[in-house]
Order: C-alpha cells, then structure tokens, then sequence
C-alpha cells in the first residue's frame, strides 16, 4: 500500500465533541514528534470494531499517526484538566502524558475517545516528562485486555509504539505511548477539577455533557442530576464488584483514576490475587494499605462521595438540602454493591436464587481460603472443574463438612447438575493475568524483544472461561509468595 493510500484508508472518522465544552477543560495542542517510532502492538480485532483499517494502520504513515508523529485528518489533540484526591489529598493533576486525539465515530455509530497515554509533556505535565515506558505501556495493554475478555467494563488498548527515545527512571528504559480506547475519560476528577476551579455553570455543563453522552435515560427526569448521581453510583457498584469477583486489584483507587462511565481507568500499579487475602497489597507506594483489596469497596464509597459533594450547588437551591439527598444516594452504594457481589459469588457457587443461607456458605468458604492460603481462582476452578482434591482445602474436615452443605444447598434448585456447571463455568475464569506470567512476558519483550510470549498470554487471557486443557499451564501459581511481588506507578 503506498503511503497516501495508507492516509486515506486508516480510517478515522472523528468528532470533537469534547473540544466544544468550556475552554477551561482543555488545552489543544500537537504532541512533540518522537524521534523514530515503531510498531509493537496492534489490536486488530479492536481497530476493526472501531472502523479502522489494520493494515493501514501498520503501515509507516499510519504508525506515524500511532506515535502523533502525523495527526490524522479530523483529530484536534488536546489534554483535559482534572483534578483528584490521591491517596487522600487533593491535588490540581490533568492529563500529564496522555493526549485526546478526537472521538472516534464507529461504523455502529458509537463515540470513542482515542487517547494516547506516554506521548510527551503537556500544560498539565508539573515536573514530568510526559513519558512513558515500555514494560509499562505493555502491561497496561495485557491486563487490560485481560479485564475486557474477564467481562469487565474497562478503558481499552488500540496499539502500543516505540518512540526511539529513551525514559530516564530508575534505570534508563524505552520509551512508548499506548493508544488508549475508552467510552470517555471523564474522571470523578473531572467533576472536582470543575468544582473546585470552575463556576457552578461549568459544573452544569459538564453534567449536562456527561449525561448526554453516559446517562441519556436519566435526561428527562425531575431531578436529573440526583438521576445522574445514583446511575453512577450504581454502575460503580457494579464495576467493584466485578474486580472483588475475579480478585483485581486496581492499586491506586485515586479519584483522579475512576471514571463517570463505570469503565476500569490506569492500569498503573494494578495486579491480581493469588492467595485469598482481603489485605493483599501490591503497589510498592500504597504502605498504609489504602487500596488493599479487602478495601476497594469502601474506597468505591469514599470516591463517590467527593463526586457526590461536587454536584451538590446543582441538586437542590438550598445545600442543606442537596446535603441529605446526595447523603441518601451514598448511603444505597454498599447495598448496590453487596447485591452485586452476593450475585455474582452465588454464580460463582453454581447457585441460581437468591437465599439468605447463600451469605454464610460464601463467608464460610472464603475463610477457609484465608486460614489455608488457597489460591482464590484456582480454588473456584477446582470446584467448577469438580476437582476438589486439587483444591489447598480439600483434607481439612471443616471443607468436607462445607461441601456437604453446598451439595445439599445445589440439590435444593431445581435446576440441574448440568446447569449449575455451566453456570460456574461462565462465572469462574479458569484464566487470569497472573503476575508471574505477565512479568515473564514483559521480560521476553522488553529485554529480548521477543514478543512471542506476550503473543501466546494474550491469546490465553482472550478466553478465560474457555476451561480447556491448553490452559492448564497458565494456571499455575507462583514459586515465590504473593507478598514478594510489588508494582510500580509511574514508569
Ligand atoms: N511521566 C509523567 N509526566 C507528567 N505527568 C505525569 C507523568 N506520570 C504521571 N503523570 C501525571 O500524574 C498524575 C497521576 O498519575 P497516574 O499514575 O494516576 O496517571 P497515569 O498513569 O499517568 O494516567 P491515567 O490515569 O491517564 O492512566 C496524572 O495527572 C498524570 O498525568
Ligand atoms: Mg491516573
């Protein structure tokens, strides 16, 4: 394909609507270009749900484009502000490395942002480059991905490049820049940007575009906003208990890093349990155990109510007022959550009504995982696979007295033996982004450029519910000990 053929067939078809907001959201501007970019990684599936043409896109001009080397037709690159508490402080932030090219307008009809992550400094950058390295960028690609495949709402990765140019950390590191896919990147940092530094009006605004853009349904209603608020409530909720479902850990529960759209945002310092333990901790910064994995659900809460204070001026005239019904909408967060996450842990369980003695059989099971280390995926597969002396708790009597009542709770159903497997089959990844094999892959490419090890975990990752033979190996725990494995933000 010669290279004008390329520029023609990539295929962007952008809007800008976010652009068309307040000036003080943004800043446009055209990214640096770096010095030699190369292509590590296309997502071609996605590039073809987006419109996009892969093979133009692998192309020297369309990897061009990849690296904002050549801005594509129709894109007007900017960086948003935003705002956040991170670790519980309050800090003036905005996109440091990351850059919204435009919002791509799908075949389908539906509106994408395309951002890229690690593509230099911005108005918003502080003291930072505004790079990014490639380990890094890699593995936000395969835990991602991961996440998408595991039915978890998340941001989602178009195509990792080099740039050429190296990032100096630690150590000196090659530098790259992710493109990233999302329904939005508005943050609930977004909202505390606009509150905190904005006029009540621009707050209006934002909801008002947010809701037209997420929430369309609540438009309408009486009070839209409080509408607006409880629909985010609940779709967090929902995203929660989805990474407490499959053990995520995000690591850095920042509300900078938490989105309006209920997807999963900064794939930073994130990792995924192996041994059930509601304070495991990965992210070498996190000392306190703030976003430890037990904790993810009430740091959900807390977040949400700083997104709640910031639309306080718009849900009622009198702010006593507003106090109480944004108070109230907070306080149905843990229901919605527990809800979601007692369903899903009854699925998980091959159960199919809810039931009051469900909440003991899961409780019991979980502190069994606890006292005898279990792997918490493994141990789910186990029972899935109808495996229970693989299981860490299958010679203790306390198990074998729990599996007489699970038994006897799954003959009570009316549903089948057979229904109730498929149903844990559905429910339990056989498959999750271990650390050990994510590490293992980012080695062999980062150090060796050999990026067939990647190529196969992230064929693996792409059917966790699969539960075929071939998966056996990636399901595998680590010789080390959980605890020993730490992750970095920021590199
Ligand atoms: N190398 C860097 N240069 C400039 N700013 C940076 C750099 N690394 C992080 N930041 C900024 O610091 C803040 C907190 O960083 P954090 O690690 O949460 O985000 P991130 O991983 O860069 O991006 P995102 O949340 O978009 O995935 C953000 O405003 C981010 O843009
Ligand atoms: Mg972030």
């Amino acid at each position: 394909m010669t290279e004008e053929k390329a520029m023609l067939e990539t295929g962007w078809n952008f809007d800008n609507s976010y652009a068309r907001l307040p000036q003080v959201f943004f800043t446009s501007f055209t990214p640096d270009a770096v010095r030699s970019p190369g292509l590590i990684i296309l997502n071609t599936p996605l590039a073809t749900e987006l419109g996009l043409n892969a093979d133009a896109l692998q192309s020297k001009y369309g990897v061009a484009e990849l690296a904002g080397n050549k801005i594509p037709e129709g894109a007007a690159p900017l960086a948003q502000a935003y705002a956040g508490h991170q670790f519980g402080n309050f800090n003036m932030l905005g996109d440091g490395r990351a850059l919204l090219l435009g919002e791509q307008i799908t075949p389908d009809g539906e509106r994408f942002d395309i951002q890229f992550k690690g593509s230099g400094r911005t108005p918003y950058s502080r003291g930072g480059d505004g790079r990014a390295g490639l380990g890094q960028m890699l593995r936000e690609y395969i835990i991602s991905e991961a996440m998408h495949a595991l039915d978890i709402p998340t941001t989602r990765s178009l195509a990792v490049v080099t740039t050429g140019e190296s990032v100096l950390r630690e150590t000196e590191l090659q530098g790259a820049i992710l493109t990233r896919v999302a329904a939005s990147h508005i943050r609930v940092g977004t909202f505390q940007y606009a509150a905190n530094f904005g006029s009540i009006e621009e707050v209006r605004e934002l909801a008002d575009y947010t809701i037209k853009r997420h929430y369309p349904e609540v438009d309408a209603d009486d009070n839209r906003y409080l509408s607006f608020l409880r629909e985010v409530i609940k779709r967090q909720a929902s995203l929660i208990a989805k990474w407490q479902l499959v053990g995520f850990i995000h690591g850095v529960m920042n509300t900078d890093n938490m989105t309006i759209s209920g997807e999963t945002i900064d794939y930073g310092p994130c990792a995924f349990m192996d041994n059930y333990d509601p304070a495991t901790v990965f992210s070498s910064i996190d000392r306190q155990g703030r976003y430890a994995y037990g904790n993810q659900p009430y740091i959900g809460g807390w977040n949400l109510a700083r997104f709640a204070e910031t639309l306080l001026p718009l849900l009622h005239d009198d702010q006593n007022e507003a106090i109480k019904i944004a108070t109230e909408a907070i306080g149905e967060f843990n229901k919605f959550y527990h809800e979601n996450w007692y369903a899903g842990m009854r699925e998980k369980l091959g159960i199919f009504n809810a039931e009051e003695a469900n909440e003991k059989l899961i409780e019991d099971l979980l502190n069994m995982m606890q006292k005898h280390s279990a792997d918490y995926t493994n141990t789910f597969r186990s029972l899935t696979l109808d495996k229970l002396e693989d299981t860490a708790l299958f010679n203790s009597e306390e198990f074998k007295m729990w599996n007489e009542l699970w038994q006897a709770r799954l003959s009570r159903q009316q549903e089948s033996k057979e229904d109730s497997q498929q149903l844990m089959r559905n429910s339990n990844p056989a498959i999750i982004p271990r650390n050990h094999r994510v590490e293992e892959a980012l080695e062999a490419a980062v150090e060796r450029g050999d990026y067939s090890v990647m190529e196969k975990l992230l064929e693996v990752l792409s059917k966790p519910f699969a539960h075929t033979q071939e998966q056996t190996d990636f399901c595998t725990v680590p010789t080390e000990p959980n605890e020993s494995y730490r992750t970095y933000c920021g590199t």
